[in-house]
């Protein structure tokens, strides 16, 4: 395909596919969605604001790529299930479903509001069920099919981020659990868990957050924010026959950011406070 998405996958691998792609009108999602339709498949591609969906499929078609639109809040049950309809009606049976879809505000936890909880927990947890839940009962229970579900970097606490985390993990579990469950028809369902990745995200963040994100980067051990195709890599890896095996699993994407402990900076500088029944004078002289 001329000037069209360079994968490391080979050329026709999902040709005449049908894969979904939740929010794939922007960032990641839109990265997938032209890695996807380079590989031959046919992509749905879907979101909220049906005009920058519209600009993706401009993008993917003047490439040659076979891409179609659909607007909906993965929120709205109803929705969801005559969308997922609509589409199996359109372009057949559905081999691969990427929910991506998802995002949040920060807020310190005790601010939060319990509509705002549920805000991004419907928008990060129960959006994902819905979609997966209608692409296996209208189609992949049928013929078997992979789910790939994006989360996040849930391994220890991120402060302002307590609604989204406990969203994830819950994701996670249902990545794990629907692996199971679904086996039985021939689904695997496996989860990709990106770390600091410079997306289009990264705009809906305002001046203090994007200063906060330039210091975290300083802290990611392979020096670097990650970027939308190495998401899209391993996301499309997980669609691959050469998954065959691989179900119930987590990729993270993240430069080993949940592997890094600050063990050599960031030392208090009194730590002869930290427990007051064990005084620091009865270690030996070089853990002083
Ligand atoms: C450890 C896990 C997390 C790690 C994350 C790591 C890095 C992640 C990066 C990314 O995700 S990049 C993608 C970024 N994109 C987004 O985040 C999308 C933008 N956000 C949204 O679309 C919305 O915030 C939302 C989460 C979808 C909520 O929208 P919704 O339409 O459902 O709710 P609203 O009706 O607008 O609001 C309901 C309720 O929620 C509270 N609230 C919503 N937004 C904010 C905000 N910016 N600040 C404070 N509070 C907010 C609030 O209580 C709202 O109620 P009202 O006050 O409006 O009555
Ligand atoms: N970038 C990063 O560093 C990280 C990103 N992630 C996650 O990866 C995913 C992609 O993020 P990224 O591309 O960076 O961010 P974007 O904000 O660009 O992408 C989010 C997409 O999801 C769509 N979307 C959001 N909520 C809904 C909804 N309720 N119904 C339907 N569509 C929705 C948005 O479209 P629209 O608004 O038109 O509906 C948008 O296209 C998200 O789930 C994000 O939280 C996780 C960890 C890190």
């Amino acid at each position: 395909m001329a000037d069209g998405y360079r994968s490391v996958f080979a050329p026709g691998l999902f040709d005449g596919r049908l894969m979904i792609v939740t929010g794939g009108g922007s960032g990641i999602g839109r990265c997938i969605a032209h890695e996807l339709a380079s590989l031959g498949a046919h992509v749905a591609i879907t979101g909220r604001r049906i005009e920058r969906l519209e600009t993706v499929r401009t993008e993917i078609e003047d490439v040659g790529g076979a891409v179609s639109c659909h607007a909906f809040d993965i929120r709205d049950e109803a929705a969801v299930v005559a969308a997922i309809a609509e589409i199996i009606a359109a372009h057949g049976p559905i081999f691969g479903l990427v929910n991506n879809a998802g995002g949040q505000y920060p807020s310190p936890a005790e601010e939060l509001s319990v509509k705002g909880w549920d805000a991004v927990i419907r928008n990060n947890l129960t959006g994902g069920f819905i979609v997966s839940r209608e692409a296996y009962k209208q189609s992949m229970a049928e013929h078997g099919g992979s789910i790939v579900n994006i989360i996040a970097d849930i391994w220890g606490g991120m402060p302002t981020m307590a609604h989204s985390g406990a969203a994830r993990a819950g994701m996670l579990n249902l990545t794990e659990t629907t692996a199971c469950e679904w086996a039985r028809s021939g689904v695997r369902v496996n989860a990709v868990a990106p770390g600091w990745v410079a997306s289009s995200g990264f705009d809906t963040y305002d001046d203090a957050m994007k200063a906060e994100l330039r210091r975290l980067r300083d802290e990611i051990p392979l020096g670097r924010y990650g970027n939308e195709s190495e998401v899209s890599a391993a996301v499309t890896f997980l669609l691959t026959p050469g998954a065959a095996f691989i179900s119930g699993s987590c990729i993270r994407v993240d430069g080993a950011v949940p592997n890094h402990r600050h063990t050599w900076t960031n030392v208090p500088t009194d730590r002869s406070i930290a427990f007051d029944g064990f005084p620091l004078a009865t270690l030996p002289e070089c853990l002083r």
